[in-house]
């Protein structure tokens, strides 16, 4: 018979620092957290999804868990403790050699206020790797004084120390259910995605306020030549004639930037040299006929 399956939310929380990046890599596996890392949920920012056994965990990070010093900060405070309580398990990271800071007792405080009952909360005391043991066993009965964690995991996640066994726990407490992603998705689809989520990164920080609502980046087409590099070619869809405007720039120039600055990081993800084709296209409503369709096209080679 089938094993049951599982599926379920862990959020990562932590001062900044803690090592929640370096953590969900060795958890995750960088590709998928870069595929999720922009992907919004309601609440919560999906990092990264990861199979263990039949038991599918998707990791969120909730931005923003830090006392407000302005009003504005408050709303986001708030949406990033909605987004921790609406996990399954919560993971509180701690840095092994900085102990008990300000800093984690002020979310250990608001824990108590804005966690419902039964929730768990799981405590990773990170960065082993920095101290001696009986430090640790002070720090663990310290933490655990002033919260009562179901579990206390000590980890080193830069060195993968402890890594398995917080993964296989946190397994085990997903609930039983239909996993959220199918597997081949996770394992297959990344590169295209995250090549897509490269550009549109991009686009992003060049763009700021002025990016067109309604952008959308495709990988339309993936190959890895003989030589050893690999072609990309990518569609930039924006949903008016003016929007491409916006993306192209005067003379096609922000789009040139992007496609340099999107290459550099697919080289440096790769790992090989890449040929990076750009275009822009006007997907306008559905009712709109398609080729009325504007593209144009830009090779972004080594050098450029
Ligand atoms: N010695 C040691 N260093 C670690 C360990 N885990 C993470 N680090 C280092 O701690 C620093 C911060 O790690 P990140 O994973 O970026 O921390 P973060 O919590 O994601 O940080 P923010 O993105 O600022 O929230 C990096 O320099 C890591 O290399 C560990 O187990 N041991």
């Amino acid at each position: 018979m089938a094993e049951t399956t599982r599926a379920g939310f862990v959020a990562l929380i932590g001062e900044p620092n803690a090592g929640k990046s370096t953590l969900l890599n060795r958890m995750v596996g960088a590709k998928v957290s870069i595929v999720t890392h922009k992907v919004q949920t309601t609440r919560a920012r999906i990092r990264g999804v990861c199979m263990e056994g039949q038991a599918q965990i998707v990791f969120v990070d909730t931005p923003g868990l830090f006392r407000p010093r302005r009003r504005l900060d408050r709303a986001m405070v708030a949406a990033a403790w909605g987004g921790a309580a609406d996990a399954d398990i919560i993971v509180l990271l701690v840095e092994a050699h900085r102990g008990l800071t300000e800093g984690t007792a002020a979310i250990i405080d608001t824990m108590k206020d804005r966690i419902p009952q039964g929730q768990k909360v799981a405590l990773a005391i990170n960065k082993i790797d920095r101290v001696k043991a009986e430090t640790l066993l002070a720090l663990s009965a310290q933490l655990n004084e002033a919260f009562p964690f179901v579990e206390t995991f000590m980890i080193s996640a830069e060195k993968g120390y402890g890594v398995d066994k917080l993964r296989e726990w946190l397994a085990s407490e997903m609930p039983e259910g239909l996993w959220f992603y199918p597997e081949d998705q996770i394992a297959d689809l990344p590169m295209r995605m995250i090549a897509a989520e490269i550009t549109r990164e991009k686009l992003t920080l060049r763009l700021h306020e002025e990016l067109p609502y309604q952008l959308t980046v495709e990988t339309e087409q993936w190959e890895d030549r003989p030589d050893g590099s690999t072609r990309i070619d990518q569609v930039i869809y924006v949903a008016r004639d003016g929007h491409k405007g916006i993306v192209l720039g005067n003379k096609g120039e922000t789009i040139k930037a992007i496609g340099q600055a999107a290459r550099i990081d697919l080289v440096a993800f790769l790992e090989r040299p890449v040929h990076l084709f750009l275009q822009v296209k006007v997907r306008p409503n559905w009712l709109d006929e398609p080729d009325r369709y504007s593209e144009m096209g830009l090779d972004f080679k080594d050098g450029d």
